[in-house]
């Protein structure tokens, strides 16, 4: 198994989606090792983004990439298809509106050829996803509600991702929400390994310093073993 590496997923969501291709291209140029795309449908949270056609002209315009989408979505079985078929290389799914077919919906995104990630909401119990694990290649423990950007991190989730690394020191665990230079130590600590941040980075003067620095505490939590 690869060990775990520190991997910086910036959000494009607060960005100028009006100017997306070129937008995506400056965090790629500096340094962001996988971009982060927000799906969202109106319904399962209460704002609207984009879907796979967007998804689809971004990766013609980007070919080497990694795209996950985070899906944000009531029906996630629904976009399964149009995502593999866009280009997305990680498919990660809110568990709650599926929580009775949730292993199904993970074995559908195998089967399409991406990767699985599961994704909590604030008041989800961690647990929820223990009986999931081995269908999957991630797990998203949300530090916001989902549905907008520059939100204020929540810091009580950190025993989620705490619990997860006790529990999974093998996984990737992802944070999203309210990420950034100011919070990474209590993401970094507690064992997250792949690190969203929308407005921390899009905002930024210099994007690729807050990259890079983002990249450097949680890498020198793994090194030094300060994940719990
Ligand atoms: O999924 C979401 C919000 O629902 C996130 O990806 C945010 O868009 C990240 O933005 P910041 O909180 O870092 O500004
Ligand atoms: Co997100």
């Amino acid at each position: 198994m690869a060990p775990l590496s520190a991997r910086i997923g910036p959000s494009i969501l607060n960005a100028d989606l009006s100017q997306l291709h070129e937008e995506s291209e400056k965090l790629l140029a500096n340094g962001a090792d996988y971009l982060h795309l927000d799906v969202m449908d109106g319904t399962f949270v209460p704002n609207l983004t984009f879907g796979h056609p967007v998804v689809k002209c971004l990766r013609n315009k980007i070919k080497d990439a990694f795209f996950e989408t985070h899906m944000m979505v009531q029906h996630p079985q629904q976009w399964i298809e149009p995502m593999a078929d866009a280009g997305v290389q990680q498919y990660t799914f809110h568990i709650e509106p599926v929580l009775d077919s949730v292993a199904d919906v993970c074995r559908k995104v195998r089967e399409s050829g991406m990767k699985v990630g599961l994704a909590l909401k604030p008041g989800t119990a961690v647990e929820a996803v223990q009986q999931y694990i081995d269908s999957a290649d991630m797990v998203l423990v949300m530090t916001v509600e989902p549905g907008f950007g520059g939100q204020k991190f929540m810091a009580d989730m950190m025993p989620k991702v705490q619990w997860l690394r006790e529990h999974y020191p093998a996984l990737d665990i992802e944070v999203d929400g309210g990420v950034g230079p100011a919070t990474i130590e209590q993401c970094s600590k507690a064992g997250a390994n792949m690190i969203v941040a929308g407005t921390a980075i899009i905002r930024a003067d210099d994007q690729a310093a807050v990259i890079r620095d983002l990249r450097s505490a949680v890498q020198s939590a793994i090194n030094h073993g300060g994940q719990c």
